[in-house]
């Protein structure tokens, strides 16, 4: 059995229905340590021979077995490996991958084998070294000469290892000299044990084998050994092959992309632009939510939704907002004071709530009036003081102690004094209002009380004493000591909203109970708002985005035609389909995550400019790119670059590898 036998090899090319048929029945064997040289006429077939045996063509009949394995050609797999493994191609024309160095041109063959990182690299140099190139290894092939290129393709099909070694028609494009070299070159490499078939016009050439085959009208006509097969010693360790890994796919990628760097970076700032819109867009939304939210912040502590009691029947309230029913409230407890009382007993159901620390209870009186060296100045409210109110309302003085009172600043301390509005505090000022007895009957009351504080408070004017001290007035006058009002406190912000919506659903006697609002409420509603102009925004700038991927795809597709003859290269090398895939989709990766880098700096930098800016006016940082901006900026890129190069490298993928190394 021979290491490499053909049996019965038929080929036929066909011009539509038309048949041609090349090969009519090629019957060889091959043994390693061979140098066999294959002449014919031009249009004989040997190219086409070369191909079968080298596992790029699949359509033909016969069969190839090598070391007594027949190759099945419709497993392409298996024909990948076997390309990667056991073949190693030389070609007329040299093909070389021209944006690589010589180095790197050799170790492009070496990504498919198992040896490491430094392994390859050393190989690679010691067979530039091996073939004369060991000083022309940062070269590109442009700057070769013809020799020299063959000599880099020789490099190149013995890095992995190969046991046959396929030269078609190696030193066609030579000058004497050089095929004189590349010849000694080639029958070292048969000295060294490997099996190696040199298609050849050259009877001179042919001489320098060991057999010559000849074929005429696509079958063998001659078949004769000029000298034995040399002596095949023990091979030592043989390099093993794998599959392409995808960081070498990368790495090849990352290559292709530097060569065309500056082709590359107008598509990536392209991209960069749509990306960076939809950021910057996203950043204000942010930021001026954040704005917003500390803005209300400010007024009132959204930890502390407020509580009055529901004194409307379900049906009515129906539909209705609780903001809208409190108004209700307020105008019972003008006529019926009692009906919008809560005892605490009451009160304590909304201890039970998910998520409620502490209930502040409190009350509420409207009309009221005070007075200070004869000025009475109306104000709407009167109510106790509570946590919900931030301090950062009180403009002047402090919050009220027990027997103390924090006055408006706009509708009562400047109309006092508009310039020395701040001298009220520690003055004396009396308060009236009317309250109720246990019986609705009005009940009025002033009293005397010490101004603590300035309050700016823009949810409504108003006076407010401690709960303490509004429970004793009230006594003391004999009124209804029964809470209208309470403050809820909430442990989390997040949870607000939640506990909101459930004292609301809370009901007594069938009907809704209680009617809560939180400064939250409020804030969703501006976010909302904000939020949709915001998004509507990114939206519409993410539509450059469609423009930035078919960018990607044309240049992509150019990218394939460019390249249509490396990917026959590659494929020859034993690169399978999904390896060629993987090179375009890698590049467009690499594109898409750069653009993505480059639109975050050009966010942040401008982001940085305008906050420097808007800080001066607003005294906040308007733009405020988050963390899941970023995170969403890199997986559009990612994925946008991923799906426009899906197309291309598909069509990469699926050319035939032999047309594509016939490409030009
Ligand atoms: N893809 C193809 N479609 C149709 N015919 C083809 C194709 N490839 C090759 N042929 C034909 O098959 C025949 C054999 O071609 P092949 O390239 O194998 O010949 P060759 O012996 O290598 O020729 P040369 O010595 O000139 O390189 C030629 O007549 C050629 O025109």
């Amino acid at each position: 059995m021979a290491y490499l036998e053909l049996r019965d090899i038929k080929k036929s090319y066909f011009l539509g229905q038309e048949e041609f048929p090349v090969l009519k029945g090629i019957d060889l064997d091959f043994e390693l340590g061979e140098f066999v040289s294959v002449l014919g006429e031009s249009g004989g077939g040997k190219s086409t021979l070369m191909n079968i045996i080298g596992g790029l063509d699949r359509n033909f009949e016969g069969s190839v077995t090598i070391s007594g394995e027949k190759l099945n050609h419709r497993k392409e797999k298996m024909l990948d490996a076997y390309r990667r493994g056991t073949i190693g191609y030389i070609y007329q024309s040299y093909n070389l991958i021209s944006h690589l160095t010589v180095l790197d041109n050799v170790l492009i063959s070496l990504d498919m084998t198992t040896l490491s990182h430094s392994e390859r690299e050393a190989r690679a140099k010691e067979l530039l070294e091996r073939v004369g190139l060991g000083d022309q290894m940062k070269k590109h092939p442009n700057q070769l000469s013809g020799g020299q290129k063959q000599r880099v393709a020789i490099a190149r099909a013995l890095a992995p290892d190969p046991e046959v070694i396929i030269a078609d028609e190696p030193t066609g494009a030579l000058d004497s000299q050089n095929t004189v070299e590349v010849l000694e070159l080639l029958q070292e490499i048969a000295e060294d044990g490997k099996l190696v078939i040199a298609v050849t016009h050259s009877q001179d050439v042919a001489n320098h084998g060991t057999r010559i085959v000849h074929l005429a009208d696509g079958k063998v006509d001659g078949n004769s050994r000029i000298h034995d097969a040399y002596p095949v010693g023990q091979r030592t360790e043989k390099i093993q092959s794998k599959a392409m890994p995808l960081s070498a796919s990368f790495q090849n990628a990352w290559k292709h992309f530097s060569h065309n760097f500056w082709r590359n970076s107008l598509i990536m700032i392209g991209t960069a632009i749509g990306l960076f819109a939809v950021l910057l867009f996203s950043g204000i939304g942010n930021g001026v939510n954040a704005y917003i939210q500390k803005q209300v912040g400010d007024l009132a502590n959204p930890n502390y939704p407020t509580i009055m009691k529901n004194v409307v029947s379900n049906k009515e309230a129906k539909g209705k907002e609780s903001s809208e029913l409190m108004q209700s409230t307020m105008q019972t407890m003008m006529t019926d004071y009692k009906k919008a009382t809560m005892s605490q007993d009451y009160l304590n159901q909304i201890k039970d709530v998910k998520h409620v620390k502490k209930v502040t209870p409190g009350y509420m009186f409207t009309n009221v009036t005070v007075s200070y060296q004869g000025n009475d100045i109306q104000t709407p409210q009167y109510q106790s003081w509570t946590p919900a109110y931030s301090d950062s309302i009180i403009k002047a003085g402090h919050a009220p102690k027990d027997g103390e009172i924090v006055v408006d600043k706009k509708t009562f301390a400047q109309k006092v004094s508009a310039d020395n509005w701040k001298s009220i505090v520690g003055k004396d000022v009396d308060l009236t209002f009317v309250a109720y007895d246990e019986n609705n009957v009005p009940k009025p009351i002033t009293k005397t009380f010490k101004v603590a504080g300035v309050a700016e408070s823009q949810t409504g004017a108003m006076a407010a004493t401690t709960e303490a001290t509004m429970h004793q007035v009230l006594e003391e006058a004999g009124a209804n000591t029964d809470y209208t009002y309470a403050s809820v406190e909430i442990a989390d912000t997040k949870n607000v909203k939640a506990a909101v919506k459930d004292i609301n659903a809370i009901q007594a006697d069938g009907q809704k109970a209680f009617l809560a609002i939180s400064v939250g409420s409020i804030l969703d509603t501006i976010n909302t708002i904000v939020s949709l102009a915001t998004n509507v925004l990114a939206a519409i700038s993410g539509i450059s985005l469609i423009v930035s991927a078919l960018m990607i795809i044309v240049t992509m597709y150019m990218s394939v035609s460019e390249r249509t003859k490396e990917i026959g290269i590659l494929r020859a090398l034993g690169e399978s389909k999904r390896d060629i895939r993987r090179l375009f989709t890698s590049e467009s990766i690499i594109i898409g995550l750069l653009s993505a880098a480059l639109a975050l700096v050009m966010a942040y930098g401008l982001g940085f400019l305008l906050n420097t800016a808007l800080y001066k006016i607003a005294k906040f940082n308007m733009i405020q790119v988050s963390v899941s901006n970023v995170i969403f900026t890199i997986i559009v890129a990612l994925v946008i670059s991923f799906l426009a190069a899906l197309m291309p490298a598909r069509r990469a993928s699926r050319l035939n590898p032999i047309d594509a190394l016939a490409a030009d």
